[in-house]
């Protein structure tokens, strides 16, 4: 079955129910609806992003503090004046707020890696909290009364009921918006983000802004979430921002499964609903005294996570009749509709990249000493050496994933050392890693586009709004074409993680090559790889060395590197120890002493 058709199914189902459900259930439907909201944030931030916050509930609380101030405060100061009360300018105003709040916040704790960054989030998350509770103009710990009904073109929306139909409506808006985001280019440089920051900043993302752009959308759902639950309430209290509900919607997201759309849905319904039951049920049984409902509730919640660690609604689609599952999960490409930009490749003969007296050390070991190479276009040049001999060292200072100690990288005459590994691939430079770093549970295809991020300009607004079909499909006709070239054109839906750790290697070219680079470094190509794939191999960078581009490969199979190449360069104990034609390199007797044992 089509997803759209799934969804719509969906939207009807929900749209009917406060017809034939009651009104407390259409209650419990609203806090499903506000919940999930919050949590589809948290699928961005957490399951997609892989950045784990427990101070959602903080956010929450901007957007319901402010619209409740806002629309209750009988004299607002001056520069609030122009929001008249109306709690739809209090909603452009708490998001203004938010986005504020997310950019400090942001700012200081996106940077933080490991343990840092969650329990940085639970330091803001504590701090806006208290900042609610202590503040006098927002009613201290008895919190604000009387927050009025939103009106819809002059219809108040005063019962449970006629709420619904906003906080749904809302909720599908932003179920569309994240699934348009999740499916482009800066979605795809957010995805990336979970498979470490190295590879996609070679890919030329600027990942602190992806986690930034993440983490401001997922504040705004918070926010709008807290708006929404400000006048349906009509009252609210610093209690429902504080840290215990940050961590009951990262519970919500995990259960439902904090990967997916539906799954934040899923996970807020199932949250919510068995904790009310709980809450009926236990007095019932236990009687009034001590809360059994929250011990309860702790145990089914650690038991579902055993049952289903990915969530539950992942498990559910499995078990799923195959007519009820979306059949359409891929976009379909087309002919494309234009050219996508590409730098030009330097003449042949160009020296593209040179090093000059790289010296990379680590504590006391020398890596990287004195380092002397130079590579043109058109020519394919190896770096061989015995394993430890610093090459992939070399690989990381030509690339900018790393810094060297001292000396320098010239990139066409321009000093390079120093700058971000993304303004190197913007120059041109591309590459591939010696362990393979792939997003195992994205499609080849998915993977590989990525390659071609700086060709393509649209932004988050023209994801979010799917503006962006023509140059998607000419980003996803790229990727497509390069792993046609380079023999995975049969692989393009499957997930990249089931392919042999060979074409993983491969994969990781056509991913270089989207960048259309004038340089392409790559680490150990041809390991893993069979006979005739070597082969094929080999035919495709002569080609590509023949359209113009340099190429520096880092390779220990010595058969498939003299056949190949037109220089070597040769590494041990991080020194160049000699530099020449292949057939002069066999010979060298420094090499077959170091590297070959002398045994050649
Ligand atoms: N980040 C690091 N911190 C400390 N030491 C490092 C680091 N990276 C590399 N080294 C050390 O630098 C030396 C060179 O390592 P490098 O990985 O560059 O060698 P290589 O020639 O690529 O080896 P191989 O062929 O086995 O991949 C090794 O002794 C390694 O342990």
């Amino acid at each position: 079955m089509k997803s759209k058709y799934l969804f719509w199914g969906f939207v009807a189902l929900v749209a009917l129910s406060p017809l034939f459900l009651p009104t407390y259930q259409v209650t419990l439907l609203n806090y499903i609806g506000l919940n999930a909201l919050v949590v589809l944030g948290l699928v961005l931030l957490t399951g997609v992003g892989g950045m784990t916050s427990f101070g959602q509930a903080a956010l929450v609380g901007i957007g319901a503090y402010t619209t409740a101030y806002l629309t209750v405060t009988e004299q607002l100061p001056e520069f609030l004046m122009w929001t008249g009360g109306n709690p739809w300018m209090a909603l452009i105003f708490g998001i203004i707020l938010t986005v504020i709040s997310a950019f400090i916040v942001g700012g200081l704790t996106l940077k933080l890696s490991g343990h840092y960054l969650p329990l940085g989030t639970i330091a803001w998350g504590i701090s806006l909290y208290y900042f609610f509770s202590t503040i006098e103009s927002l009613g201290g710990h008895s919190g604000i009364a009387n927050i009025p009904n939103i009106t819809v073109f002059g219809h108040a929306l005063d019962t449970n009921n006629k709420m619904f139909y906003l906080i749904w409506l809302i909720l599908f808006v932003a179920m569309v918006l994240t699934k348009n985001l999740l499916n482009s280019r800066e979605g795809r440089a957010i995805r990336a983000l979970k498979g470490g920051q190295v590879m996609a900043e070679s890919m030329g993302v600027n990942t602190f802004r992806s986690k930034m752009v993440v983490f401001v959308i997922s504040s705004i759902f918070a926010s709008i979430s807290g708006w929404l639950y400000a006048h349906t309430q009509s009252f609210i209290n610093p209690t429902p921002f504080g840290l215990q509900m940050g961590i009951d919607y990262l519970f919500m997201a995990l259960l439902g499964g904090v990967g997916s759309i539906w799954g934040a849905i899923f996970g807020a319904g199932i949250f919510t609903m068995m904790r009310q039951w709980l809450q009926d049920l236990m007095p019932i049984i236990f009687g009034n005294d001590g809360q059994y409902e929250t011990i309860v509730f702790g145990l089914l919640i650690v038991l579902l996570m055993q049952k289903a660690p990915s969530g539950l609604w992942p498990m559910l689609v499995k078990k799923l009749p195959s007519r009820f599952k979306p059949t359409d999960q891929h976009t379909e490409i087309k002919e494309p509709t234009f050219e996508l930009p590409a730098l030009e490749l330097p003449a042949q003969g160009t020296v593209i990249l040179e090093a000059r007296n790289v010296t990379k050390k680590f504590g006391g070991l020398v890596a990287n000493n004195q380092m002397n190479l130079k590579i043109h276009a058109g020519e394919i040049l190896a770096l061989i050496g015995p394993n430890g001999a610093g090459k992939s060292t070399m690989f990381n200072q030509l690339s900018g994933v790393d810094v060297p100690s001292s000396g320098e990288v010239i990139f066409l005459g321009e000093k390079i050392n120093g700058l971000q590994s993304r303004e190197i691939a913007k120059k041109g430079l591309s590459r591939t890693f010696q362990h393979v770093k792939i997003l195992p549970e994205m499609t080849v295809l998915e993977n590989v586009v990525i390659g071609a991020h700086l060709r393509g300009q649209k932004g988050v607004f023209s994801s979010l709004l799917h503006l962006d079909r023509n140059e998607e499909n000419n980003l996803l006709n790229e990727a497509k074409s390069q792993l046609e070239r380079v023999g995975l054109g049969e692989y393009l839906y499957i997930e990249a993680g089931s392919l042999a750790l060979g074409q993983q290697r491969i994969l990781e070219i056509a991913r270089a090559l989207c960048a259309r680079p004038s340089v392409l470094l790559l680490d150990e190509p041809a390991a893993g790889l069979r006979f005739k794939e070597k082969q094929a191999l080999a035919d495709l960078l002569t080609k590509l060395k023949a359209e113009g581009m340099a190429i520096l490969l880092v390779e220990h199979d010595m058969d498939f590197v003299m056949n190949l190449v037109d220089h070597i360069v040769v590494m041990e104990f991080g020194e160049k120890i000699a530099e020449g034609l292949p057939e002069d390199i066999q010979k060298d007797k420094a090499v077959l002493e170091a590297y070959l044992g002398g045994a050649a």
